[in-house]
Protein backbone atom coordinates (compact mmCIF):
# COMPACT_ATOMS: atom_id res chain seq x y z
CA UNK A 1 0.00 0.00 0.00
CA UNK A 2 1.12 3.61 -0.92
CA UNK A 3 0.27 5.84 1.71
CA UNK A 4 0.66 9.90 1.45
CA UNK A 5 2.10 10.84 5.16
CA UNK A 6 0.24 14.57 5.64
CA UNK A 7 -1.96 15.76 8.40
CA UNK A 8 -3.32 18.28 5.84
CA UNK A 9 -6.63 15.68 4.26
CA UNK A 10 -6.75 18.91 1.49
CA UNK A 11 -3.31 17.44 -0.27
CA UNK A 12 -5.44 13.25 -0.12
CA UNK A 13 -8.42 14.60 -1.58
CA UNK A 14 -6.66 16.04 -4.40
CA UNK A 15 -3.92 13.11 -4.84
CA UNK A 16 -7.17 10.61 -5.08
CA UNK A 17 -8.04 12.06 -8.67
CA UNK A 18 -4.65 10.29 -9.54
CA UNK A 19 -3.91 7.51 -7.76
CA UNK A 20 -7.48 6.72 -6.95
CA UNK A 21 -8.00 3.44 -4.01
CA UNK A 22 -3.97 3.01 -4.39
CA UNK A 23 -3.40 5.69 -2.12
CA UNK A 24 -4.06 5.84 2.17
CA UNK A 25 -3.69 9.05 4.06
CA UNK A 26 -1.57 8.46 7.01
CA UNK A 27 -1.23 10.79 9.26
CA UNK A 28 2.04 11.27 10.79
CA UNK A 29 3.68 14.89 11.53
CA UNK A 30 6.76 14.18 10.26
CA UNK A 31 9.67 16.68 11.82
CA UNK A 32 10.17 18.67 8.82
CA UNK A 33 13.62 20.23 8.71
CA UNK A 34 14.18 24.10 8.00
CA UNK A 35 15.85 24.56 4.69
CA UNK A 36 15.33 27.39 1.58
CA UNK A 37 13.94 24.71 -0.77
CA UNK A 38 11.41 22.92 -0.83
CA UNK A 39 12.91 19.54 -2.53
CA UNK A 40 15.66 18.86 0.63
CA UNK A 41 12.42 19.45 3.25
CA UNK A 42 10.12 16.93 1.30
CA UNK A 43 13.16 14.66 0.70
CA UNK A 44 14.32 14.29 4.34
CA UNK A 45 10.31 14.07 5.27
CA UNK A 46 10.13 11.02 2.88
CA UNK A 47 13.32 9.46 5.27
CA UNK A 48 11.43 9.76 8.13
CA UNK A 49 7.83 8.80 7.50
CA UNK A 50 9.19 5.61 5.72
CA UNK A 51 11.43 4.82 8.60
CA UNK A 52 7.82 5.36 11.05
CA UNK A 53 5.67 3.55 7.99
CA UNK A 54 7.82 1.05 6.58
CA UNK A 55 5.49 0.90 3.27
CA UNK A 56 6.29 3.11 0.51
CA UNK A 57 5.56 6.70 1.66
CA UNK A 58 5.21 9.80 -0.31
CA UNK A 59 5.13 13.33 1.20
CA UNK A 60 4.25 16.44 0.01
CA UNK A 61 5.91 19.59 0.33
CA UNK A 62 4.44 23.04 -0.89
CA UNK A 63 4.22 26.26 -0.81
CA UNK A 64 3.43 30.52 -2.16
CA UNK A 65 5.91 32.25 -3.74
CA UNK A 66 5.62 35.52 -4.04
CA UNK A 67 7.86 37.09 -6.15
CA UNK A 68 8.28 40.50 -5.09
CA UNK A 69 8.90 40.14 -1.75
CA UNK A 70 11.54 37.43 -2.57
CA UNK A 71 9.26 34.42 -2.10
CA UNK A 72 8.10 34.92 0.71
CA UNK A 73 6.35 32.96 2.53
CA UNK A 74 8.21 30.23 0.46
CA UNK A 75 9.35 26.88 2.58
CA UNK A 76 8.36 29.06 5.87
CA UNK A 77 4.35 29.15 4.46
CA UNK A 78 3.08 26.64 6.85
CA UNK A 79 4.29 28.33 9.83
CA UNK A 80 2.85 31.93 8.43
CA UNK A 81 -0.54 30.11 7.79
CA UNK A 82 -0.24 29.31 11.55
CA UNK A 83 1.00 32.95 12.59
CA UNK A 84 -0.35 35.71 10.40
CA UNK A 85 -3.00 34.13 8.05
CA UNK A 86 -4.20 34.21 5.08
CA UNK A 87 -5.81 37.57 4.74
CA UNK A 88 -2.53 38.95 6.23
CA UNK A 89 -0.76 37.48 3.60
CA UNK A 90 -3.01 39.43 1.27
CA UNK A 91 -2.55 42.59 3.04
CA UNK A 92 1.64 42.31 2.51
CA UNK A 93 0.69 41.54 -0.90
CA UNK A 94 -1.79 44.21 -1.44
CA UNK A 95 0.83 47.15 -0.59
CA UNK A 96 3.05 45.72 -3.25
CA UNK A 97 2.27 46.67 -6.99
CA UNK A 98 3.69 43.86 -8.72
CA UNK A 99 1.42 40.83 -7.48
CA UNK A 100 2.75 38.11 -9.34
CA UNK A 101 2.93 35.24 -7.34
CA UNK A 102 3.58 30.99 -8.13
CA UNK A 103 2.85 27.60 -5.88
CA UNK A 104 5.22 25.33 -6.47
CA UNK A 105 4.92 21.65 -4.82
CA UNK A 106 7.78 19.10 -4.53
CA UNK A 107 6.52 15.20 -3.81
CA UNK A 108 9.04 12.59 -2.33
CA UNK A 109 9.12 9.27 -3.03
CA UNK A 110 10.61 6.75 -0.78
CA UNK A 111 10.41 2.41 -0.27
CA UNK A 112 13.60 1.93 1.39
CA UNK A 113 14.78 0.96 -2.26
CA UNK A 114 17.29 2.65 -4.90
CA UNK A 115 16.17 4.03 -8.13
CA UNK A 116 16.82 2.94 -11.99
CA UNK A 117 18.84 5.78 -13.26
CA UNK A 118 16.25 6.76 -16.74
CA UNK A 119 17.08 9.03 -19.11
CA UNK A 120 13.26 10.84 -18.96
CA UNK A 121 14.08 14.91 -19.23
CA UNK A 122 11.33 15.08 -16.51
CA UNK A 123 13.36 12.34 -14.15
CA UNK A 124 16.41 14.32 -15.08
CA UNK A 125 15.36 17.45 -13.90
CA UNK A 126 14.11 16.21 -10.54
CA UNK A 127 17.57 14.33 -10.16
CA UNK A 128 18.93 17.82 -10.45
CA UNK A 129 16.79 19.02 -7.26
CA UNK A 130 17.56 15.83 -5.60
CA UNK A 131 21.32 16.05 -6.24
CA UNK A 132 21.20 19.45 -5.37
CA UNK A 133 19.65 18.29 -1.69
CA UNK A 134 22.55 15.70 -1.74
CA UNK A 135 24.82 18.37 -2.17
CA UNK A 136 23.09 20.29 1.12
CA UNK A 137 23.67 17.76 3.25
CA UNK A 138 20.43 15.78 2.95
CA UNK A 139 21.62 12.53 2.07
CA UNK A 140 24.76 11.67 0.83
CA UNK A 141 25.77 9.95 3.63
CA UNK A 142 26.00 6.05 3.32
CA UNK A 143 23.10 4.98 5.51
CA UNK A 144 20.91 7.87 3.70
CA UNK A 145 17.36 6.13 2.57
CA UNK A 146 16.98 7.07 -1.57
CA UNK A 147 14.61 9.32 -2.36
CA UNK A 148 12.71 10.51 -5.67
CA UNK A 149 11.19 13.77 -6.53
CA UNK A 150 8.18 15.01 -8.42
CA UNK A 151 8.09 18.76 -9.02
CA UNK A 152 4.91 20.96 -10.15
CA UNK A 153 4.37 25.28 -10.35
CA UNK A 154 1.73 27.31 -11.35
CA UNK A 155 1.92 30.65 -12.02
CA UNK A 156 -0.91 33.47 -10.75
CA UNK A 157 -1.58 36.52 -8.89
CA UNK A 158 -2.17 37.60 -5.47
CA UNK A 159 -5.79 39.14 -5.11
CA UNK A 160 -8.61 39.82 -1.93
CA UNK A 161 -9.34 36.64 -0.94
CA UNK A 162 -12.28 34.66 -3.05
CA UNK A 163 -13.77 31.39 -2.93
CA UNK A 164 -14.79 28.31 -0.30
CA UNK A 165 -13.06 25.66 -2.08
CA UNK A 166 -9.27 24.00 -1.45
CA UNK A 167 -7.35 24.90 1.52
CA UNK A 168 -4.79 27.33 2.84
CA UNK A 169 -3.64 30.47 0.43
CA UNK A 170 -6.22 29.22 -2.47
CA UNK A 171 -8.35 31.95 -1.81
CA UNK A 172 -5.92 34.54 -2.85
CA UNK A 173 -4.31 33.01 -5.45
CA UNK A 174 -5.62 33.50 -8.74
CA UNK A 175 -5.05 32.16 -12.17
CA UNK A 176 -6.84 32.52 -15.68
CA UNK A 177 -9.55 35.01 -13.92
CA UNK A 178 -10.47 32.54 -11.18
CA UNK A 179 -9.19 31.72 -7.43
CA UNK A 180 -8.05 28.19 -6.57
CA UNK A 181 -10.82 28.48 -4.10
CA UNK A 182 -12.99 28.83 -6.77
CA UNK A 183 -12.33 25.81 -8.62
CA UNK A 184 -12.97 22.36 -7.53
CA UNK A 185 -10.53 19.36 -7.10
CA UNK A 186 -10.75 18.61 -10.94
CA UNK A 187 -10.08 22.11 -11.95
CA UNK A 188 -7.92 22.51 -9.32
CA UNK A 189 -5.70 19.98 -10.03
CA UNK A 190 -5.35 20.43 -14.20
CA UNK A 191 -3.75 23.46 -13.49
CA UNK A 192 -1.93 23.43 -10.11
CA UNK A 193 1.47 22.75 -8.63
CA UNK A 194 0.52 19.68 -6.95
CA UNK A 195 -1.87 18.31 -10.15
CA UNK A 196 1.15 18.28 -12.33
CA UNK A 197 3.57 16.96 -9.20
CA UNK A 198 1.13 14.04 -9.06
CA UNK A 199 0.73 13.35 -12.69
CA UNK A 200 4.02 13.38 -13.38
CA UNK A 201 4.37 11.13 -9.71
CA UNK A 202 1.48 8.55 -10.73
CA UNK A 203 2.81 8.05 -14.78
CA UNK A 204 6.13 7.35 -13.03
CA UNK A 205 4.41 4.80 -10.38
CA UNK A 206 2.08 2.64 -12.91
CA UNK A 207 5.57 1.85 -14.33
CA UNK A 208 6.93 0.42 -11.83
O1 LIG B 1 3.08 19.02 6.09
P1 LIG B 1 1.71 18.37 5.90
O2 LIG B 1 1.25 17.55 7.06
O3 LIG B 1 1.59 17.63 4.59
O4 LIG B 1 0.61 19.55 5.79
P2 LIG B 1 0.84 21.12 5.63
O5 LIG B 1 -0.51 21.72 5.34
O6 LIG B 1 1.63 21.69 6.76
O7 LIG B 1 1.67 21.12 4.31
P3 LIG B 1 2.88 22.01 3.77
O8 LIG B 1 3.92 22.17 4.82
O9 LIG B 1 3.29 21.43 2.46
O10 LIG B 1 2.10 23.33 3.45
C1 LIG B 1 2.69 24.57 3.52
C2 LIG B 1 1.65 25.63 3.57
O11 LIG B 1 1.20 25.89 2.25
C3 LIG B 1 -0.19 25.74 2.17
N1 LIG B 1 -0.50 25.01 0.95
C4 LIG B 1 0.07 23.86 0.52
N2 LIG B 1 -0.50 23.45 -0.62
C5 LIG B 1 -1.44 24.37 -0.92
C6 LIG B 1 -2.38 24.50 -1.95
O12 LIG B 1 -2.50 23.59 -2.90
N3 LIG B 1 -3.17 25.56 -1.95
C7 LIG B 1 -3.10 26.49 -0.98
N4 LIG B 1 -2.27 26.45 0.04
C8 LIG B 1 -1.44 25.39 0.08
C9 LIG B 1 -0.64 24.94 3.39
O13 LIG B 1 -1.94 25.30 3.80
C10 LIG B 1 0.41 25.33 4.41
O14 LIG B 1 0.06 26.54 5.06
Amino acid sequence: MLHYVTTNPGKTREAREYLGGEVAQTNFDYPEIQASELGPIAAEGARSAYREVGEPVIVDDAGLFVETLDGFPGPYSSYVEETLGVERVWQIGKAEEDRRASFRCVIAYCDGQPFDASPDPVDRADRHVAAASDEEGEGDDAGSLPVKLFTGRVQGTLVAPRGEGGFGYDPIFEHDGQTLAEMDTEAKNAISHRGRALAKFAEWFAQR
